[in-house]
């Protein structure tokens, strides 16, 4: 898979270069190409930006330079995700669709936005999605390339050493949080691990870890149980 990010902070996404994501740009599974959009501007100033039409605070960025840069970047197969307070939210749904496209392109805004027309103009010509990280307000768009790359990136096949551990996470396949996890010691500033996870009984095990996940879900995300089918599971399960 290929990401190109084009942004005016191009240093932001440097912890791309560590950890798995990094070791999946080394190895060829993601070729991932960061460009600092002034390398499109047409002046001795570098220009990005403008103030906006109608007034207001703040300044707009230009959609000359964003055109000149998503027509070197874009090809026939991307899609240009353009990170927005006013986009779709990006959920583990979305990450799983576009781990399967071939070339993702995020345009990072910066002050009050990029002008509006750069997404009517490249919507006329290919896939176009303002995405959203959640409601809240960032400062710009490279926050969200980060985690979009990321939640992305991880789910390509090769990325992650053991598969199975995809399965089993918070807002997978089943749509639950995941259960609480423990390692060594058994016993730990008088807090024990649960006898369960210590007897061998797999079975038991499995079933304790998919009521702890329902418990958890009931009381810290209950919208997410909602969205289950209800013959999937029966709220007599949490009972203690
Ligand atoms: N994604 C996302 C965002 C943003 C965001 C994205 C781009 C720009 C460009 C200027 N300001 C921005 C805020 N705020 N909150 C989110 N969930």
């Amino acid at each position: 898979m290929r990401i190109d990010v084009v942004t005016i902070f191009p240093e932001y996404l440097a912890p791309l270069e560590l950890s798995l994501v990094g070791k999946a740009r080394t190895s060829g599974l993601l070729d991932l190409r960061v460009h600092d959009l002034r390398t499109w501007t047409d002046d001795r100033h570098r220009t990005v930006d403008d103030t906006p039409f109608g007034g207001g605070a703040g300044m707009v960025m230009r959609p000359d330079v964003w055109g000149r840069a998503l027509d070197d970047v874009l090809t026939p197969e991307a899609h240009l995700l353009v990170p927005s307070p006013a986009g779709a939210p990006f959920t583990q749904r979305t990450a799983e669709t576009w781990a399967t496209e071939q070339h993702l392109v995020l345009a990072c805004g910066r002050y009050e936005g990029i002008d509006s027309r750069v997404v009517e103009h490249y919507a006329a010509r290919t896939r176009v999605t303002e995405v959203s990280l959640g409601d809240y307000v960032l400062n710009g768009g490279e926050v969200a390339a980060l985690v979009v790359v990321e939640a992305v990136a991880r789910l390509l096949p090769g990325v992650v050493g053991n598969p199975a551990s995809l399965v089993e996470e918070s807002h997978g396949a089943a749509g639950l949080l995941e259960y609480p996890v423990y390692t060594k010691p058994p016993s730990w500033q008088g807090h024990d691990v649960p006898e369960v996870l210590l007897s061998g009984h797999h079975a038991r095990i499995a079933r304790w870890r998919r009521d702890e996940a329902l418990r958890r879900t009931a009381a810290r995300r209950p919208d997410l149980l909602e969205a289950l089918d209800a013959g999937e599971w029966d709220r007599h399960d949490l009972e203690v």
